[in-house]
Order: structure tokens, then C-alpha cells, then sequence
């Protein structure tokens, strides 16, 4: 029988943790916030309020709906306040030390009966699910950024997952209105499995010199129809998490093809990690990005 879910923990307020929140409480589930820094989690309560702000403008929701919705959310910046929480969604940084702290952290809290998830782009579900006391209880749950406005979830179970926690994430995944998609637990599951490397391949592109960030972008906008260009959307992901995931696929795969681009390991040794920091192959400090080659 799958879970009841009502109360909702995200442990990482970045870009995607503040997503989740989003759709999470919109959906009607009570949301819990948590981050290592304080000061993270109230710009995150901020960035949806402006999120959700937006989409009032635009008579995607109203104007009560936004109100219920952020009435629903708490900061909670202590952990043990997920004491409570029916689902647990980790989406802190795309390293597999974090995380597997976070979840020996959470151990010890969380109630039995509570489902742990992760919203890794790319690390193994078993590996992570090792770490907790059920196991049978942990599964990704893969959201798209952003997540607002992205349809897609991919759900991948570990091998110890069992049927009514998968049920239950498919389940919640239906109350968003998302879409789900199956994935193993292979490494970058569907989705960044496939787009990652292309993303890569753009960035090779680059170092070579066969064309600038300006000329790869637009040719893959217009020649493509993509939305973005790849080495926008590079920017966009974080440069930082690209780089993790192609980590995850050179190792996991163990095939040379998934080599990370040198440039794209310089550029996050530079700290240049894309739109979050201001600067990745785009500089974002005026009004309009300006490629930086
Ligand atoms: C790395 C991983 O593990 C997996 C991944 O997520 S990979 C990344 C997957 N995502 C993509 O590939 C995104 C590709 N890009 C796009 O689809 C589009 O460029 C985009 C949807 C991001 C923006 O679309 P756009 O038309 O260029 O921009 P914009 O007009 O600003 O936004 C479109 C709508 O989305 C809304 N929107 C954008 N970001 C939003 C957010 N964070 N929250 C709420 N709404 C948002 C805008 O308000 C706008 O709504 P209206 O139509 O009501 O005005
Ligand atoms: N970016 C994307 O397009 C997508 C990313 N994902 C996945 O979502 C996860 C988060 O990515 P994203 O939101 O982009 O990354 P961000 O860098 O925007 O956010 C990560 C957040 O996690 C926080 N954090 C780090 N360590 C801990 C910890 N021990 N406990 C609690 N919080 C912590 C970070 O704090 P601080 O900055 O202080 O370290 C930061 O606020 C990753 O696993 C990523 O692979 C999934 C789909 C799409």
C-alpha cells in the first residue's frame, strides 16, 4: 500500500531544493526547508515568492493560490525539524560525500515509515540508499530545472527499493501534475545520459576553437530548436553540477567518451560556475549576458 504523504522535507535550498518547494506546496503538501546556511534557506523563500509572484502576473495561478502556497512553506534550518516529514527529498550539491552525510545525518531523525529521496542528476540510488536504515524506503525522484515550468520527473528505484514506495512516488509525482518517466539505476539515468554529453561535446567544441560560445549557441538554437543553447544551458544547469555528472558517467561508464571537456574542469576551478555565480561562459553582471569567449 503506498505511503501517505502530507509534509514534505527538501534538505539543499539551491536552485532545485526552492523549485521543489514551489511545485510542492502549490500542489497542496506542507514543505520544510532546510539548507547548511541559514541565510541560504531565506533567499530561497524569497526567490519562490518572486517565482511564484510571476506566475500570479501571468494568471498561471492567483493571487490566493500564492498566499495558501507560501503559508505552507516553513524554514527549517534545524534538521531535526524533519522529525515529522512523511518525504524527504535531498537536493543538496551533486557530490556523493555530501550527500551520503546528509542522509547518515537524517538516520537518526526521520520517522520509519518516511520515505528518503534524492533529486541527484546522476549518482547511484543504491549507493545512496545504503547509507539509511530502510533502504526499501529510498528512491530518486529526478525533477527538471526549472522545475516550475519543466514536465518531466524521472523516477529510479535502487535495488532494495520496494513497490510501495515506488507507488508512492509515482503517486506524488501525479498530485504535481508532472510527468514520470522509469529509469535504472545506471549512471545520469535517461535524461543526463544523454543531454550531458552533448552539453560536453559543445563545451570540446569551444576549446577546440571551432566556433565561439556565441556562434555554438545560436547554431544549436536555431539550427536545432533548442530552447537554449547548450553552453547557455550549461550555465543555467551550473557548471559545477555538469562537471560532477560527467564524473559520474566517465567513472560509472568507465568509457573515454564521457571525458570531461579540460575547459569546463578549468572554468569550475576558477569558481566560474555559471549563472549562479555570475559568471560562466556567459557574464552575467550587466543586463544582458555577454559570452566571455
Ligand atoms: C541537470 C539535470 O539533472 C536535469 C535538467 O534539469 S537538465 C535542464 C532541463 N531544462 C532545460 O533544458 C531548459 C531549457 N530551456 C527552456 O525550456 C526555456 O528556455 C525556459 C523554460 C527555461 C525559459 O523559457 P523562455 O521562454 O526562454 O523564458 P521565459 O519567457 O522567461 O519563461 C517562460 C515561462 O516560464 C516561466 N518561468 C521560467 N522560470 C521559472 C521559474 N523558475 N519559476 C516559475 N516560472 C518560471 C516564466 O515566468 C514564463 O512564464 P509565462 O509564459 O507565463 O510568461
Ligand atoms: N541544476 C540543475 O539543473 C539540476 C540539478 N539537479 C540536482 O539537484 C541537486 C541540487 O542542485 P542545484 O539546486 O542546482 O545546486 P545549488 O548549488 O543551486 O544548490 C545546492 C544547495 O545545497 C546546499 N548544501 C550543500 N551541502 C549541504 C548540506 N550538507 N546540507 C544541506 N544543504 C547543503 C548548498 O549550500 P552551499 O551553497 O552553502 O554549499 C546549496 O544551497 C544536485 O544533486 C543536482 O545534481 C537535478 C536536476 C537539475
Amino acid at each position: 500500500m503506498a505511503h501517505q504523504i502530507q509534509t514534505i522535507g527538501i534538505i539543499g535550498s539551491g536552485q532545485m531544493g526552492s523549485g521543489i518547494a514551489h511545485v510542492c506546496s502549490l500542489a497542496g503538501f506542507d514543505v520544510l526547508v532546510n539548507d547548511v546556511s541559514e541565510d541560504r534557506i531565506k533567499s530561497s523563500l524569497a526567490t519562490i515568492s518572486g517565482n511564484m509572484a510571476r506566475q500570479a502576473a501571468s494568471e498561471k495561478i492567483t493571487e490566493s493560490d500564492r498566499n495558501a502556497a507560501l503559508d505552507r512553506i516553513a524554514a527549517a534550518p534545524d534538521m531535526d525539524a524533519l522529525a515529522g516529514c512523511d518525504l524527504v527529498i535531498e537536493s543538496a550539491t551533486e557530490e556523493e560525500a555530501v550527500k551520503r552525510e546528509i542522509f547518515a545525518n537524517l538516520k537518526p531523525i526521520v520517522k520509519p515509515s518516511a520515505i528518503l529521496a534524492s533529486n541527484t542528476s546522476s549518482l547511484s540510488i543504491t549507493r545512496l540508499a545504503a547509507e539509511t536504515t530502510s533502504p526499501e524506503h529510498f528512491i530518486g525522484i529526478h525533477f527538471m530545472n526549472p522545475v516550475p515550468v519543466m514536465e518531466l520527473v524521472e523516477v529510479i528505484r535502487g535495488i532494495a527499493t520496494n513497490q510501495a514506495t515506488f507507488d508512492s512516488a509515482r503517486e506524488f509525482v501525479a498530485r504535481l501534475g508532472k510527468t514520470i518517466v522509469v529509469a535504472e539505476d545506471f549512471p545520469g539515468f535517461i535524461v543526463n545520459r544523454i543531454l550531458l554529453p552533448m552539453i560536453n561535446e559543445a563545451i570540446y567544441t569551444l576549446h577546440e576553437g571551432v566556433g565561439t560560445v556565441d556562434a555554438i549557441d545560436t547554431a544549436m538554437r536555431l539550427g536545432a530548436h533548442h530552447p537554449m543553447g547548450p553552453l547557455q544551458l550549461a550555465d543555467f544547469i551550473g557548471l559545477d553540477t555538469c562537471l560532477s555528472i560527467m564524473q559520474v558517467l566517465y567513472e560509472g561508464l568507465a568509457d573515454s567518451k564521457y571525458r570531461p571537456c579540460p575547459l569546463l574542469v578549468k572554468y569550475v576551478e576558477a569558481g566560474w560556475l555559471g549563472r549562479k555565480a555570475g559568471r560562466g561562459f556567459y557574464d552575467y553582471s550587466g543586463e544582458t549576458p555577454i559570452p566571455t569567449r
